[in-house]
């Protein structure tokens, strides 16, 4: 189709195969992109043309038994061999056992494996290292390697998440992904390898862009470790579209749904209103709208950052990495969060028919749920984040200027909001502000008071972890009410859509503040009365989103057979649709059920059941 953004390919793939999770997923979304930006020049020569037309067929296997979030804590061994210039890679205990890896059971011939590096007797931590698990001409499993699927999950069926050990397996030297760190008596060129590279596995194997190790054994670091993570960002920055299109698609179903359905009387004798015009399914389903369009709008932001930052760490400028992390970490929590929730409200807003399969629901909730675990489980990703709003809290109190999007750490917090009755959106984004920076400073003192009270650091952090977690959830939903007022006051928007999107973002940032009352009242930022402006324009701004309400979730775009949804047909025929769906259930498809046979007919009529049994038989 020539397409070449990394994502509208992925989507472009997602919607093809709109009703099963790609079992290439994987290989499209984390094992590509990881040779494209870890491999040296060479590997990618070699590699990629081979990956990229479908012969080598590949996953990321990182997670094992005993541990994903704690990457530093991997158990997979890659020793290097001088002797043969080989790598030697070991699952040495039954924890250590890669696990969870998707597309890894049954369908990948290679992986990128993460393990811990060894040479020269020394540990240097956790690298990236190609691996063949399968044959390319039968698919057999190579000797020195277990492989399977770890059986049945929440969800993602198709997607064949496996199991992998390695007994003692060698590979090249030059299986080492060594763009940014290396090991050896390395060729001149390999000097090129800009960040780190090793080697019994053919020391090739290393993903070497940014580690090497040369053929002697000698280890080259790379210029920063957590380059060997980058992977792991990348796909954190695309995770929040696609949680923003899960929460928009599930948007879609409810709000049309709920313009078909009517449901009782409004009066004795009067005609039954579209639920839609229910303030309290207003209540439910627009913010949940709002947030789509802000999450959007968000992942938009967050994957232009990573390209930027990207095209930096390409001509060594790593210094903002840790800006990108803090806000891919943050922003992939949030955002899954926030649709995973929100779409389990959309299934409970459809009624009976929302837990039904043709409704679409379940499908959508069981794939964007998951995002709250892989890459990175979302508490301690919010902890990343707050890591680095600790580190800028530090920073602003010595007077040293922070970079744009946490400027508003350590301002003045004796201040009081500046809502009016007309509910301004710079009024909103100051609320915003004055909530993460009050949360970030609590946080702050709070750990300072427990290292003042004889806390070690670690202590402190946990005795400190849950403000933590709020400052960080705090930040980033300042980040979403701030992007959206931004987007919606570009200058290339007609002043229509500007009218329509004000209402949308307004109630975003509205509903936000109500839903956290708390956090905004504490220090006695609000008055009560200013939190009655707020209730009263949130019911004011259903009334405006109402007639747009259809229009706003058409906007999306998506076609019937993304949706697979009899709810959210774009014609509204829902009981046609429903009704169709039942007829063609399998179960449908003959009079008797052969259950009736085995297990009803002997209790109906016992007298027949050595009938029942002969039936059984057959
Ligand atoms: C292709 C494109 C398009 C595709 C579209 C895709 C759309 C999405 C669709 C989804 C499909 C995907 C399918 C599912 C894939 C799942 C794959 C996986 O789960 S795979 C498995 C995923 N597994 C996980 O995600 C595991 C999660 N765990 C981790 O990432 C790490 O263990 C850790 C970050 C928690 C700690 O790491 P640790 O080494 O212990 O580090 P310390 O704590 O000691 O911190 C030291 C310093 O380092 C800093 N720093 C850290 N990271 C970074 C970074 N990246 N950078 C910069 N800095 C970073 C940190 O802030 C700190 O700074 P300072 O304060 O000192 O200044
Ligand atoms: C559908 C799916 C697909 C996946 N695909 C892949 C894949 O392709 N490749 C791959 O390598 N992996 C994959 N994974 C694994 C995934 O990346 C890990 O499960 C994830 O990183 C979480 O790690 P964990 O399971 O060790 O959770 P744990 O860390 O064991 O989390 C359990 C609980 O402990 C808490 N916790 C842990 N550490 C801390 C801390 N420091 N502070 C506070 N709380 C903490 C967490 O918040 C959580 O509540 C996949 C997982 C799923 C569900």
């Amino acid at each position: 189709m020539g397409i070449t953004d990394m994502q509208e390919a992925f989507y472009y793939r997602e919607c093809a195969a709109a009703h099963e999770n790609s079992p290439l997923g994987l290989h499209y979304a984390m094992f590509l992109p990881t040779i494209n930006k870890q491999a040296t020049p060479e590997q990618k020569k070699k590699w990629l043309p081979l990956a990229e037309n479908y012969k080598m067929i590949g996953t990321y296997a990182q997670t094992e038994l005993g541990h994903g979030t704690f990457i530093r804590g991997l158990e997979t061994t890659a020793t290097y061999d001088p002797k043969t210039k080989e790598f030697i890679l070991d699952s040495p205990t039954l924890t250590s056992k890669k696990y969870w890896p998707g597309c890894l059971g049954k369908t990948s011939n290679h992986c990128v494996v993460m393990a811990q590096l060894y040479t020269q007797g020394k540990s240097h931590g956790p690298h990236m290292f190609m691996v063949q698990i399968r044959s390319m001409e039968d698919h057999s499993v190579l000797p020195g390697i277990e492989v399977g699927v770890i059986g049945n999950k929440f969800g993602y069926g198709t997607n064949d998440n496996g199991f992998l050990s390695f007994d003692k397996l060698r590979i090249p030297r030059e299986n080492m992904l060594m763009r940014y760190s290396q090991v050896g008596r390395i060729p001149r060129e390999n000097m090129l390898m800009r960040y780190s590279q090793v080697s019994r596995i053919p020391r090739e194997n290393m993903l070497m862009r940014y580690s090497q190790v040369h053929e002697d054994g000698t280890y080259v670091k790379p210029q920063n470790a957590k380059l060997a993570y980058g992977s792991m960002v990348l796909i954190r920055s695309s995770i929040v579209s696609d949680a923003a299109r899960g929460l928009a698609q599930a948007c879609v179903i409810s709000i049309r749904y709920s313009a078909v359905r009517r449901q009782t009387e409004a009066y004795p004798g009067g005609e039954e209103p579209q639920i839609l015009d229910y303030q309290t399914q207003q209540y439910r389903l627009f913010p949940l709208l709002a947030s789509a369009y802000s999450l959007q709008l968000a992942g938009k932001y967050v994957f232009n950052t990573y390209l930027e930052v990207n095209d930096q760490i390409e001509k060594g400028n790593l210094e903002s990495m840790p800006e990108l992390h803090a806000l891919s970490a943050g922003l992939k929590a949030f955002s899954t969060y926030e649709a995973s929730a929100g779409i389990e409200v959309c299934r409970i807003c459809c009624g009976g028919h929302g837990y039904s399969q043709a409704s679409g629901l379940p499908k959508i909730y069981v794939d964007v749920v998951p995002g709250c675990t892989y890459e990175g489980e979302n508490t301690v990703m919010m902890l990343q984040t707050a890591r680095y709003l600790m580190k800028c809290y530090s920073r602003a109190k010595q007077g040293q200027k922070l970079p744009g999007f946490v400027q508003y750490i350590g301002q003045n917090l004796n201040k009081k909001s500046c809502m009016s009755e007309e509910v301004a959106l710079g009024c909103l984004v100051m609320a915003y502000e004055h909530r993460a920076a009050r949360l970030v400073e609590a946080a702050a003192m709070r750990m300072q008071s427990l290292i003042q009270g004889g806390k070690k650091q670690h202590e402190a952090w946990n005795g400190s972890s849950v403000q933590l977690f709020w400052a960080a959830k705090a930040h980033c939903h300042l980040f979403c009410v701030k992007n959206f007022v931004d987007a919606i006051q570009a200058k290339s928007l007609s002043s229509k859509t500007v009218t329509v999107m004000k209402s949308v973002c307004q109630l975003y940032g509205v509903h936000g503040i109500l839903e956290n009352l708390g956090e905004f009242m504490q220090d006695g930022f609000f008055s009560g009365e200013q939190v009655g402006y707020l209730q009263r324009k949130m019911l004011a701004l259903f009334e405006n989103i109402r007639p747009n309400a259809v229009a706003l979730v058409d906007a999306f775009d998506y076609p019937d057979m993304v949706l697979g949804s009899c709810l959210g047909r774009y014609d509204g025929q829902v009981y046609q649709a429903l009704y169709d769906y039942a007829k063609s259930a399998p179960m449908n498809q003959t009079e008797i059920h052969s259950t009736y046979y085995k297990h009803l007919k002997p209790l109906i009529n016992p007298e027949t059941t050595s009938d029942a049994m002969q039936f059984a038989k057959l």
